[in-house]
């Protein structure tokens, strides 16, 4: 790229040049974009910072806690509170919203984020992220609580990730493609990297942990035994399978080169409709992965039409190269399964 655009310039421009999005919505995003940059430094200082190792309780979900996503966690609610351009956040590190306290001035925008994703990776260092959503607060709403957040995921008006790896880069949509921003340590500044991605629609890679195999139902069995049987089987090609265990480095992986990602219902749970959470997770990855091209369904509908009746509901995921997401999807719909 010939001029480096900042993401603050994108922003700017998104705002001004082509009225795309709001002020506030810019303010907020700038927002997010600077606490992620601030536990980008914290996941680099490792050891020598005190932030690795569990922080010694657990979340709402039973998860035990890492020191760091308690850290990240924190980052992002007191970066955000006092800017004005949100009313409340939710956090899968807190059981219930957190509402902006009265003494800083209040916005109509909802924040959601899952502040630190592929916990298990931290202490081995492998690449984690931070995942994020933008919902605005119904028109009709009276004071903030906890069904405002309750939208579909067709109502995101921003949503993104930032993965901490060998390179820090955040992704994000609001609703015209998606487009890459690399952190350039020296200027301290975001950098955008890559344009309007798009994920091919076919692919030869596909991203689930298989020692779950024998609790799978019969649709993602028949689908991956498929891709197991290699050039001899019914796909008439050989499959390569990836899986990292942090959500955000599959999906990036997926945004750059395409792959099916997949973590579907299993009987190890039958009660829960899958591991991965519907409103700071599955979300913002189907909307950005639609956004590229690819779709995102429960194996029964698009993740981003399931309407959520609570904050930590959980949801089946299978996303990435279109024809492999909708192949799936045929499996479960022929088998008339319930996940
Ligand atoms: O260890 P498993 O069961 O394969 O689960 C891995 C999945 O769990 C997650 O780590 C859940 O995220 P958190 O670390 O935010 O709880 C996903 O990122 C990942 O895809
Ligand atoms: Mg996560
Ligand atoms: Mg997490």
């Amino acid at each position: 790229m010939s001029s480096r655009i900042s993401l603050t310039r994108y922003l700017v421009e998104k705002q001004r040049v082509d009225g795309h999005i709001p002020g506030q919505l810019r303010l907020l995003l700038e927002v997010v974009a600077r606490a992620c940059k601030r536990i980008s430094f914290e996941v680099n200082k490792g050891d020598l910072g005190h932030v690795m190792g569990s922080a010694g309780s657990q979340n709402v979900q039973g998860e035990v806690q890492k020191k760091l996503d308690i850290i990240a966690n924190e980052v992002l609610i007191e970066a955000n509170e006092w800017g004005g351009h949100l009313a409340a956040m939710a956090s899968e590190e807190m059981e219930g919203i957190y509402v902006v306290p009265n003494r800083y001035p209040q916005g109509e925008y909802l924040l959601l984020f899952d502040p630190l994703d592929g916990s298990s990776n931290i202490d081995v260092n492998v690449s984690i992220g931070t995942i994020f959503s933008v919902l605005k607060m119904p028109d009709d709403a009276s004071g903030v609580s906890e069904k405002d957040f309750l939208q579909s995921g067709r109502h995101q008006v921003a949503a993104g990730y930032c993965v901490y790896g060998p390179q820090t880069t955040l992704v994000l949509t609001v609703g015209d493609g998606v487009h890459v921003f690399t952190l350039d340590r020296e200027q301290g500044s975001f950098v955008l990297t890559q344009e309007n991605l798009r994920i091919p629609e076919d692919t030869k890679e596909f991203a689930i942990n298989m020692s779950n195999m024998r609790h799978w139902d019969s649709p993602v069995r028949r689908y991956i035994g498929e891709c197991l049987a290699g050039k001899e089987g019914p796909r008439g090609k050989d499959f390569n399978m990836r899986w990292i265990a942090s959500m955000v480095a599959d999906v990036h992986r997926i945004l750059m080169r395409g792959g099916v990602f997949m973590y579907p219902w299993d009987k190890r749970e039958p009660n829960k409709p899958g591991k991965l959470r519907l409103m700071y997770e599955a979300n913002p990855m189907s909307w950005l992965v639609e956004q590229a091209g690819g779709a995102a369904t429960n194996g029964r509908q698009r993740i981003l039409e399931v309407q959520p009746t609570q904050l930590h509901e959980r949801v089946s995921v299978i996303l990435g190269s279109r024809n492999e997401v909708e192949r799936v999807t045929q499996y479960h719909l022929e088998a008339g399964s319930a996940t």
